[in-house]
């Protein structure tokens, strides 16, 4: 595969490096990971559980500053404390949104928080905006997380990513809360929302249907390494060059 132009380069990870735990309880979780997102590119993370996807997520986006190597995002080094800058250009979405929604916040609050925090202006149709662009009304404006279906609650915590207007979306399993016919319109609306704003995806998961759907390259991680990156193309054909792959492959059934 060509190498990305510098001036291309949305995400990059070099030589990173995680572990947990002190002296001999000591754990290498991350060893030695180097990815290079194209700008508009999607990428996917993927790998049995406990192989260090979410560890790498986490790290690039700021929750973890104990790592070794080098993180950039627009080709500049990050410190391992990001500064408030940061969190504008690249926002996360977790898995549950019950646990990213405050419970007693209604979505129009929880919307407004970042903008707040962020000192942006036109509070209110920032607001409209971002629902409308979800597919919510502007009813949602004053519902609780609890009075949402679990679909509705991912387009809040989706919404509440996008309000910034970030051009990074690190996507944590984005999906795999939701029944299967939900997860389809969640998948559409995570790429509708890529094209029409030219975001860069760091996708986690563990579903290949989800990968396949959404990226158009696959990083597949192994104990903590990554072992080879494919093509979602290639990847959809069953064609990688690891046995160990092929093998993750086949037991996925895709
Ligand atoms: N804060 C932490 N302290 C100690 N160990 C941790 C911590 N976070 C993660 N780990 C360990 O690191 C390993 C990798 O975890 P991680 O969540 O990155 O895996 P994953 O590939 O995302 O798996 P899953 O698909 O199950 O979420 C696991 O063994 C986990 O227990």
């Amino acid at each position: 595969m060509n190498p990305i132009p510098t001036t291309e380069r949305a995400v990059e990870t070099v030589n990173l490096a995680i572990a947990f735990g002190q002296s001999n309880q000591r754990r290498q979780v991350v060893s030695d990971v180097s990815l290079m997102l194209a700008r508009g590119e999607s990428y996917g993370l993927i790998g049995e559980s406990g192989c260090g996807k979410s560890t790498i997520l986490r790290a690039l986006a700021g929750l973890n500053p104990d790592y070794h190597g080098h993180i950039l995002f627009n080709n500049r080094e990050q410190q391992p404390h990001r500064d408030k800058a940061f969190y504008r250009q690249v926002q996360m979405v977790f898995q549950d949104p019950y646990a990213s929604l405050h419970p007693r916040k209604m979505v129009w609050a929880s919307l407004r928080e970042p903008l707040k925090l962020h000192d942006m202006d036109r509070h209110e149709a920032r607001i409209s905006e971002v629902l409308h662009a979800v597919g919510l009304s502007d009813a949602f404006r004053y519902r609780y997380p609890h009075q949402l279906s679990g679909g509705q609650r991912q387009r809040v915590a989706i919404a509440r990513a996008l309000i910034l207007e970030p051009s990074v979306l690190l996507l944590d399993e984005p999906t795999s809360a939701l029944d299967v016919s939900v997860q389809a319109e969640i998948l559409n609306l995570l790429s509708r929302m890529r094209q029409q704003r030219n975001l860069t995806y760091l996708l986690v998961t563990h579903d290949l249907a989800v990968v396949t759907h959404l990226c158009e390259r696959v990083g597949v991680m192994y104990q903590g390494k990554l072992l080879e990156e494919v093509s979602a193309a290639r990847l959809r054909k069953g064609d990688a060059q690891e046995t160990y792959t092929r093998e993750f492959l086949a037991a996925s059934e895709v």
